[in-house]
């Protein structure tokens, strides 16, 4: 399957961005990131002075067969009561929201739930994955309807005036299929990917390892073959967020990544589609392992270091003020021309 994005950069507008930012009155490359945040920015929606104004946050939700493992320090009820947390707007990820003036897009792809409460847009595809221990955690038609979800709900945040999205997830359990998407992606060994999760004791700690080796034994994923990996030793919720990159790259919409499980949702957006790497941005370093092989595999740095392990886009909504930061410091600073220098090589 292609999913087509068009060419999201704008070279043009990247090269008087890179110039427009060397001429602020600052030691050339002295904002570091920032300064690569808004050169990219600016190639992503075709502007100088991007408009990131209307910021949004949407939270996959699906559960997982591999629960039954006991690879999770909470039991899978968690996931929905979770949902009507996030409804209630008492979950972290809806105060750092609120804090950051981004609206919360809470979808269920596959949760336990019967009844999913509203606002929550009920996609489910299916009620959880099956346990990929013992054979697909769901079909190829299932992960490319959970995409499909995923790229239609950035399309009509795009429409309704977002420009600026954070994707995350909650799913008890998903740390597991999230390692091993990235030990079959990445090629590096099981023990030196796997975390801790959501605390999990070292009897679930093993179990855990042992659950994604047999995973990866049974399926043998194939990297260059990536909705069938998907399908294989994935999650809804996991195909859901590789539908918001691929979304987000279609749409031309700068998406911000979380952890673990967002991460390797988006590798795999990129190996379904290389294009959508041009859209994403790494918020925070997740104390996962497996998180800083897939960024360094993505090629991209996180903003935040701050030894968190949430999920649900917390980290990514965090980092919504430095994107505001990188915006602003670029549209109100002088320019060494303002000092009436020519440009920043004549002072030195
Ligand atoms: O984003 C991360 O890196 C991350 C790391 C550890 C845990 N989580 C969250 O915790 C849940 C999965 O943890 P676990 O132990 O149940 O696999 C799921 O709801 C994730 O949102 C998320
Ligand atoms: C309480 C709780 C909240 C979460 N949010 C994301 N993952 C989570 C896992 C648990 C257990």
């Amino acid at each position: 399957m292609r999913f087509n994005t068009r060419t999201p950069l704008d070279q043009d507008i990247i090269m008087k961005a890179t110039q427009h930012v060397a001429n602020l009155t600052k030691p050339l490359g002295s904002l570091g990131a920032l300064e690569e945040i808004y050169v990219r920015l600016a190639g992503i929606t075709g502007q100088l002075h991007p408009d990131i104004g209307q910021k949004a946050v949407v939270i996959m939700c699906g559960d997982h067969g591999v629960a039954a493992e006991g690879v999770s320090a909470y039991p899978q009820a968690v996931t929905g009561l979770m949902i009507h947390n996030f409804v209630k707007g008492k979950a972290a990820v809806n105060v750092l929201a609120r804090q950051h003036g981004a609206e919360v897009r809470v979808v269920d792809v596959g949760s336990l739930l019967d009844e999913v409460p509203p606002p929550v847009l009920n996609r489910q595809v299916r009620k959880g994955t099956a346990n990929f221990t013992e054979g697909p955690a769901m079909s190829v038609n299932e992960a490319k309807q959970a995409t499909e979800a995923g790229m239609a709900v950035v399309r009509e945040l795009k429409e309704q005036g977002v420009r600026l999205l954070a994707v995350g997830e909650m799913g008890i359990g998903n740390t597991t299929p999230g390692t091993a998407v990235a030990a079959a992606l990445t090629g590096l060994d099981v023990d030196s990917l796997t975390g801790r999760g959501t605390g999990v004791s070292n009897e679930g700690f093993h179990k855990k390892q042992q659950a994604i080796r047999q995973a990866l034994a049974i399926h043998r994923p194939d990297p260059s073959r990536p909705l069938e990996l998907l399908a294989r030793i994935g999650g809804l919720e996991i195909a859901g967020m590789a539908g918001c990159y691929l979304g987000a790259a279609k749409e031309g919409l700068p998406v911000v990544m979380d952890g673990l499980i967002s991460t390797a949702a988006a590798l795999l957006a990129v190996k379904m589609e290389p294009a959508v790497r041009e859209v994403l941005f790494a918020s925070h370093l997740s104390v996962e392992p497996a998180h800083a092989a897939l960024l360094r595999e993505l090629g991209l740095e996180p903003l935040i270091t701050a030894g968190m392990r949430l999920g649900e886009a917390s980290g990514a909504v965090l980092s919504f003020p430095l994107f505001d930061s990188a915006v602003g410091l670029a549209r109100e600073m002088a320019t060494f021309a303002d000092l009436g220098l020519p440009n920043p090589a004549s002072i030195t």
